[in-house]
Order: C-alpha cells, then sequence, then structure tokens
C-alpha cells in the first residue's frame, strides 16, 4: 500500500471532531476522489495525512513507515508526500522555471531540464517562466503549485480541490497527465473536491464524506448509477427522487423510457419548461407528488406526459 489510513480523527477545539474513525487504504497507481459537502474536513483530512497537523487518533503510513506526528517535528510533513492547496508556498523571489526545477534537484542536469520543460508545457507556464512567481495570477500561482508538487515526484500526491481555478481544456489536460504520471511512477493519489463530476473523471474510487463520520466507497460508475442516498448521488450530477407508497425511488435524467414497459414503474408528469444544454435538452417536469423531475434528450418534450423507469 502506498498509503494507510488508520481510524484518524481530529479536532481544532478538543470539543468537537471535524471528523473521526477514518480509514481508508490507497494502491500503487491509484486515484481516489474524496467528495463531501463544504466544512465537512475535507481539507483538515489532507493536513492530518501529509503529516502537518496533529492527529487525536489513529496513524497514518506511507509504504509502511508512520507519517510522524507533527508535535514531534520542527518541520511537520513528510518527504514522501506533497500536498497541494490553496497556500501555495511558492517561493515568490523565484521565477516560475526556477521554482520548478529547485524541486528537482535530485536528478542528473539533463534530466532536470526535461522535465521541467515538460512541466512548464503540461500547465502552460512557458511565456511566464522568466516570471516571478509573486507576479502571476492566482489560477497560474496554482498550476504552477501542483508542478512543483510533481517535480518532488512524491510517493502520494494530495491535491485540494485542484481544478478550481482551471478552464474545460487546463481541466482535462492536467486531469490526463496526473492520471498518466500516477500509472508510470505507481504513484497514489488522493483527490479532494467538491464537484463529483471530477471524482467521476479522473478516479478509481470515490469516498463521500458526510457529518465528518459516514464515508460511502463507491467506484465511479456506482457513485453515478448506485448511490446510496439522495443527497449523495446529487453530488454527481442531476438525480430525480420521486416517493412512491412511502417508497424513494432514485433515477439520473437519462434513466427512462418514453415507450410503454412493463417492467418498469409508470410515473405521471407535467412539462414546465427545457432547458439547452448543448448536447443535449434538460427537461423539467413536475410529478403528481409534486417532486421536480428532469429528463435528458435530444429534444424538447414538451407534449410527454408520462414516462418509465
Ligand atoms: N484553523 C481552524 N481552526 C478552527 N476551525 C477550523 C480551522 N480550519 C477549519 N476549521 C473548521 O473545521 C471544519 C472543516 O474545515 P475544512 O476546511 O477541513 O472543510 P472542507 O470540507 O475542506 O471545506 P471546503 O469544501 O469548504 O473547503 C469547518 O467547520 C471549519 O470551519
Amino acid at each position: 500500500m502506498i498509503l494507510e489510513v488508520e481510524n484518524i480523527a481530529y479536532s481544532y477545539t478538543n470539543k468537537n471532531f471535524v471528523f473521526k474513525s477514518v480509514s481508508f487504504n490507497l494502491s500503487p497507481g491509484e486515484v481516489i476522489s474524496i467528495v463531501g459537502p463544504s466544512g465537512t474536513g475535507k481539507s483538515t483530512l489532507l493536513k492530518c495525512i501529509a503529516g502537518l497537523i496533529q492527529l487525536d487518533e489513529g496513524k497514518v503510513l506511507i509504504e509502511g513507515s508512520q507519517v510522524p506526528e507533527a508535535k514531534n517535528m520542527l518541520i511537520p510533513g513528510h518527504p514522501e508526500v506533497a500536498l497541494v492547496n490553496q497556500l501555495f508556498e511558492l517561493d515568490d523571489y523565484f521565477t516560475v522555471r526556477e521554482n520548478i526545477s529547485n524541486q528537482l534537484h535530485h536528478l542528473p542536469l539533463a534530466e532536470r531540464f526535461e522535465f521541467t520543460d515538460e512541466l512548464l508545457d503540461i500547465f502552460e507556464l512557458e511565456d511566464l517562466a522568466h516570471k516571478k512567481s509573486k507576479d502571476i495570477s492566482g489560477g497560474e500561482q496554482q498550476r504552477l503549485s501542483m508542478a512543483c508538487a510533481l517535480a518532488k515526484e512524491p510517493r502520494c500526491l494530495l491535491l485540494d480541490e485542484p481544478f478550481a481555478h482551471l478552464d474545460v481544456h487546463l481541466n482535462k489536460k492536467i486531469g490526463e497527465y496526473i492520471r498518466r504520471l500516477a500509472n508510470l511512477r505507481q504513484m497514489g493519489v488522493v483527490l479532494v473536491t467538491h464537484d463529483g463530476t471530477e471524482a467521476l473523471a479522473w478516479s478509481d474510487r470515490i469516498l463521500v464524506m458526510s457529518n465528518g463520520e459516514v464515508f460511502s466507497e463507491y467506484t465511479p460508475f456506482q457513485a453515478y448509477h448506485e448511490p446510496k442516498t439522495f443527497f449523495e448521488g446529487s453530488f454527481f450530477g442531476e438525480l430525480n427522487k420521486i416517493n412512491l407508497d412511502g417508497k424513494q425511488l432514485l433515477f439520473r435524467p437519462t434513466e427512462y423510457s418514453l415507450t410503454p414497459d412493463h417492467n418498469k414503474i409508470e410515473i405521471q408528469l407535467e412539462w414546465k419548461y427545457s432547458s439547452f444544454r448543448g448536447p443535449y435538452y434538460a427537461n423539467y417536469f413536475e410529478s403528481k407528488g409534486g417532486e421536480e423531475v428532469v429528463l435528458y434528450a435530444n429534444k424538447e418534450l414538451i407534449p410527454t406526459n408520462v414516462v418509465y423507469v
């Protein structure tokens, strides 16, 4: 295992735990996402894994050896763990290129140049290479901070909302690069995000965090198609919830049929409006019970008043 998190708990105030009884493992080459609402302790969890703050309970192991307790360290942390969060921790008076190459002293000179160029290219920082890192934008600093973390070639990479400032094009490029490096170097990656669709796109496994205690574990397919609750499922895209005879029926906007099907449940609907989303229309209806229902289709479903789910 790259990472073993064993029953950890943390509180800022000694009164209320931010999270408790958190356990999970990470295999070489695996990308795991942690998804949950704001304030549930995702960022705090990453700091605990990185050994930057002192755990109240439990322990964290990197490749079998325990991450030293923060209270015993002059400079807390673990050399094989890199954390990228919103504190970019760049060397302000070094250039963008120097910030990256300064992380690469473990490599021979030629490889150092080559890897620096590769990272400047992937993170689209070439044009800024000679600017001081204090003189670039917040989004550029975030990209640089990720490039520096990858330059360290850590065994375990912890990313806190890494796609927050990226446009669609960079999101895809950097997501693919991180996946490729994880595979190539057999590095473990923990990705924290409040956007479940990022988790679906880039991870092998997804943990849903809520109330700092409850964790559900899903594959991306399960998280989308078989969520245990509406609360968890709604992190991963629009989800319909219909109450039928005291039971809750959950289905995605694509999981329906317009033609009668005896194996499915008939639901009567009233069309409200359709919203154009580019590749499809999102058609909004109201069920007999007053619930909102959204159905995706390649056209506006104005005359539709019954579907089979
Ligand atoms: N330094 C601190 N001192 C006291 N409480 C803190 C501190 N940092 C965070 N908290 C509290 O701990 C809880 C968890 O915060 P954390 O930032 O880990 O959540 P999060 O899930 O990452 O949230 P978000 O998605 O909004 O970034 C929150 O209630 C927050 O207010």
